[in-house]
């Protein structure tokens, strides 16, 4: 079926038609649903054969909630945010992004990578500054200015603006993609382990630094986010989506994050709630525990 030329309606506060270009009619519930996974499986096509990597995964996220995908290496958690984000089609169901059937990747998802891909011959100040003017072109210089500024400022990265990539450290770096990706002001992020090559202490800041954007924008952006890590993905998330292994990797179960927030650090661990999500994570993610478990 194709997507293309889509046409929405509002019918009701809570309901869409999109008409796709065969003019076949799809009715999707939108109330506060930022982002909708719909039967969605993805199959490459391999010198083996067809591989299918995720199967029929349904999942929907609320707008302004924080999702954390975990799984093991391999299961196909990027490929499902690629499904979000439009890079890759899928096989077969549909992913409904703002009420919207996605078609390909669109400023409204901000994107943020491990490897930072911040571009090496800019400055930190021309990294973000390109991003904002190729989004929003019909916005004044000065505006485009003010915006960089004001990011630059919530990172931390006011003194670093004119230094290259490669003068950075590798929390650094992460920053400015960061503040990239919130500067463009996408109402989704989809982040594919961000902090992964990062150590434990800037990985920690990071957290706490991404939390205040999310704050400063009145929590109303919705983030996505794949980790291998689970105090990360305990301290962020309103819910964690852990999958199977794959091939035909699906959803394994969902864990709620019912943790209060703003959340503080080294408060949170000390929670009988937190003890207990822990646990279930590694239950589920984690076969053996000690050497006794390998006889
Ligand atoms: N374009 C592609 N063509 C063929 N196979 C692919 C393609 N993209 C991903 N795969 C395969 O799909 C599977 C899932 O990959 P994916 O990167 O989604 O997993 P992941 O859970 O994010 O892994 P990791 O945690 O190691 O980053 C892997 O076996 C990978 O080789």
């Amino acid at each position: 079926m194709k997507t293309n030329h889509l046409e929405q309606s509002n019918i009701a506060t809570s309901e869409s038609i999109l008409v796709d270009s065969e003019n076949n009619y799809h009715k999707i519930n939108t109330q506060g649903t930022s982002i909708d996974i719909q039967d969605v499986s993805v199959s490459f096509r391999t010198s083996k054969g067809i591989s299918t990597v995720i199967k029929k995964i349904n999942l929907q996220i609320a707008k302004g909630e924080i999702v954390a995908i975990i799984g093991h290496s391999g299961c196909g958690k990027s490929t499902l945010m690629n499904t979000i984000s439009g890079m890759v089609t899928p096989t077969q169901g549909r992913v409904i992004v703002n009420n919207k059937i996605v078609v390909g990747p669109s400023p409204d998802r901000g994107i943020v990578f491990q490897n930072y891909s911040l571009l090496p011959w800019l400055s930190v100040y021309q990294n973000i500054y390109e991003a904002v003017d190729a989004v929003m072109k019909d916005k004044r210089k000065k505006e485009k200015k003010a915006i960089v500024e004001e990011n630059l400022e919530a990172v931390g990265l006011i003194p670093h603006r004119s230094k290259l990539p490669k003068e950075l450290s590798g929390g650094m770096k992460q920053r400015v993609a960061i503040a990239r990706a919130f500067a463009i002001n996408p109402s989704i992020l989809l982040l594919d382990e961000p902090f992964g090559a990062l150590d434990a202490l800037t990985k920690s800041s990071m957290h706490v630094e991404l939390l205040k954007l999310w704050n400063l924008d009145n929590r109303n952006k919705t983030i996505v986010m794949v980790t291998h890590d689970i105090e990360e993905a305990i301290f962020l998330a309103d819910r964690i989506v852990v999958m199977n292994d794959g091939p035909s990797a699906t959803i394994k179960e969902i864990v709620d994050i019912p943790l209060q927030r703003p959340r503080n650090k080294k408060d949170i661990v000390h929670e009988p709630l937190y003890a207990e999500i822990h646990d279930r994570l590694l239950s589920l993610l984690i076969k053996k525990f000690s050497i006794k478990d390998m006889e």
